[in-house]
Formats: structure tokens, C-alpha cells, sequence
């Protein structure tokens, strides 16, 4: 690369010494590239104030991590709880406090989608070079020589959402990429690290694979396990007001709601629209998912965060939930070319 950058600087009658300065000059900026667009990123005003809305459980997580973080601890949590009770709350506001005292916090999911929830979120896969599929001897291709291992060893902190779906093979690739990156042996390289989860959402895939060898899979089975500190959040705040459904989803993640005999539970009556026309089958779940359309006129982005979520993942056109997606797409947007 130099003898090629130099090649081209020739060309435009530089010195020697004029070519080394300007060759340091651009690998410097090409090695603060990633540390660069990090500390470019926003932290949003409501993701600081919103430390006065945590919960007790939050709170005492926010404290644990935030301190660590900032008094440069070595260590790793892992932060059990299930859907709906503020993880990625949480992570927001501990992104906001960490970046805003100028340090860097990364944060990574599995998939795409999670890690598109979080400002400067990426995928564990390509954040640290791991192989997604795991397995054994599954090992990080990162460069140590690039931006993107310089802002690895930058970070303050890194947070980890997902996590239980992740092959503990590759937690472990992480460990003994930290470790090379920071040329120590200790465990994650010496780095904060947060992971999080609900073990009732999906655990490693394991091809044909029994649930014990899907637990033998997964983080729980990582030999560093028995070192994270464990936390729980179990307030669930997204269905606050429904200790109803909460309770219901509850008994479902843990296996204890009455199964028939093909393993389907039986959902209760008032959670069910009873089918009468389509039309009406369309209309009294918008009607209740979005209550009244001119509620987000002033606001369409308010409406995003209203959403229905999709059973199966069939993408024919006919899908029930295709059809409910399409039918409010098309209310909301006849109201705002009247308005
Ligand atoms: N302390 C809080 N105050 C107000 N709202 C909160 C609080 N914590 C979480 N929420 C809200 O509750 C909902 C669920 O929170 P969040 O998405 O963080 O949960 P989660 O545990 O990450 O869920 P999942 O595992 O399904 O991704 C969100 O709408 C979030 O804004």
C-alpha cells in the first residue's frame, strides 16, 4: 500500500519527505475514520432525560454499568429479562450517558432490524468479523491493523441485545478477540461488555436439534457463563397497563399455560376478534391498534411506532396481516392529503 501510495505521489513531484508526511497523514485519518463517525453520533436529548423515568430494576442496572463503564472495570453482565420490560430503554440511556461524556459505546445486535434500533447500532457479525454460524475453532477475521479494530479498542463499553440467540462459540470468538486486540488475557480483553435477552424468544439454531442441545448452544454454555453478573428487569412496560396479557405471556415463555395436544395453547376470548365480515375483521384491529387516525395527523412519526406484527412469515399478498398493513397504510394516507 505505501509503495503504491508512494507510486502516485511520485507521479505529482513530491519529495520523500513530502510523501512519508502525507502518507502518515492519510493512513492517521484513514485509522480514525470509524472513531471519527462513532463520536459523530448524535445523543438525543430525550435518551438523557430519560434516565428520570427508570425503573427501580433499570435504575439499578443504569448505576451497576454506568459506573463500571465510567471507572474502566473490566467485567461482563448479562441482563435477563423478559420482552417488553425496557432493555433497550435501558441500553439507550446508558448509550446517552456514556456518549455524551465523549466516550465511545458500541452497541450490536444479531440481526439488522434489532441493531437499526439503536443509534450507530451494527450486527455482531459485522461490527466484529465473526462467522454467523459459530462452531467450533469459529474465529474473528478482523484486521488489527484497521479503523475498525482501532475503534474496538477505543470503546468504553460494548452492549451486545439478543444475545441468547447467538451460538456461545461465538461469545467466545469475542473473548479471544478482545483479548488480541488489547494484548492481554483477560476476560473480553480487559472490556465492559453488556449482554442481553429473553431466553423465551429464540435460542441458537441448532439443525434438527433437540432444546438441550439448543441450550448446550447457547451463552448459558459458554465457558465465561459463571463470570457475568447477572441482572433482571421483570417489570414489563410495554403492556403496563394489561397485568391480564402480561401474565399470559408470562405463563407462555415459561411453558406453564395448558397446551392440547399439538402443543397449541388456547387464547383467551377477549383477545380474540370474532370473525364476522372481512371488512370488519380489518376494521376493529386498526381501529383498536391506532384508535383514532387524527391523533398523528400532526405527527405521522408518531404513528410509526404503532405497529402490527406479523404471525407467519407468509408474504403472500392476501395475508391477513398484509391486508391490515395495507388498509391502514392507505387510511393514514387519505386523512393526510385531505389535511
Ligand atoms: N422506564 C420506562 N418508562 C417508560 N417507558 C418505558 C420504560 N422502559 C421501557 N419503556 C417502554 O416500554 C416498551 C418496551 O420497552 P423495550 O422495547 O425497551 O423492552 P425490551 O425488553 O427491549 O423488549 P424486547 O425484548 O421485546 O425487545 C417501549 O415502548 C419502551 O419505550
Amino acid at each position: 500500500m505505501a509503495e503504491d501510495f508512494s507510486r502516485t505521489q511520485n507521479q505529482l513531484k513530491l519529495s520523500n519527505e513530502e510523501v512519508l508526511q502525507k502518507y502518515v497523514a492519510t493512513e492517521f485519518e484513514c485509522f480514525s475514520k470509524e472513531i471519527s463517525a462513532e463520536r459523530s453520533i448524535p445523543v438525543p436529548e430525550e435518551d438523557l432525560l430519560a434516565i428520570h423515568y427508570l425503573n427501580i430494576e433499570q435504575k439499578f442496572a443504569f448505576d451497576l454499568i454506568l459506573n463500571d463503564a465510567l471507572s474502566g472495570k473490566l467485567g461482563a453482565y448479562f441482563v435477563d429479562s423478559p420482552g417488553g420490560t425496557g432493555k433497550s430503554f435501558l441500553y439507550k440511556v446508558l448509550l446517552a450517558h456514556i456518549r455524551s461524556k465523549g466516550y465511545i459505546a458500541l452497541i450490536v445486535a444479531s440481526s439488522g432490524i434489532v441493531a437499526s434500533n439503536f443509534l450507530g447500532g451494527r450486527t455482531s457479525h459485522s461490527r466484529f468479523k465473526i462467522p454467523i454460524e459459530g462452531g467450533t475453532n469459529v474465529k474473528s477475521l478482523l484486521s488489527f491493523q484497521t479503523s475498525e479494530a482501532d475503534l474496538i479498542r477505543a470503546s468504553k463499553i460494548i452492549i451486545w441485545d439478543k444475545a441468547p440467540i447467538e451460538d456461545k462459540s461465538i461469545i467466545e470468538a469475542l473473548n479471544y478477540l478482545l483479548q488480541d486486540l488489547c494484548e492481554n488475557k483477560l476476560m473480553f480483553g480487559g472490556k465492559l461488555v453488556v449482554f442481553g435477552g429473553d431466553f423465551r424468544q429464540v435460542l441458537p439454531v441448532v439443525p434438527k436439534g433437540s432444546r438441550k442441545e439448543q441450550v448446550e448452544a447457547s451463552i448459558v454454555s459458554c465457558t465465561l457463563w459463571d463470570h457475568f453478573i447477572k441482572l433482571k428487569l421483570m417489570d414489563d412496560m410495554r403492556a403496563k397497563d394489561d397485568p391480564g396479557f402480561i401474565n399470559f405471556l408470562i405463563r407462555i415463555g415459561n411453558g406453564e399455560e395448558p397446551t392440547n395436544a399439538k402443543g397449541e395453547v388456547q387464547i383467551p376470548r377477549p383477545m380474540i376478534v370474532p370473525y364476522t365480515s372481512i371488512e370488519e375483521s380489518l376494521e376493529v384491529p386498526i381501529a383498536h391498534v391506532y384508535l383514532e387516525m387524527s391523533m398523528f395527523e400532526t405527527d405521522p412519526f408518531e404513528m410509526m411506532k404503532q405497529t402490527t406484527l406479523r404471525p407467519k412469515n407468509d408474504l403472500g399478498q392476501s395475508s391477513y396481516s398484509r391486508q391490515v398493513n395495507n388498509r391502514s397504510f392507505k387510511l393514514s394516507l387519505t386523512r393526510f392529503m385531505r389535511e
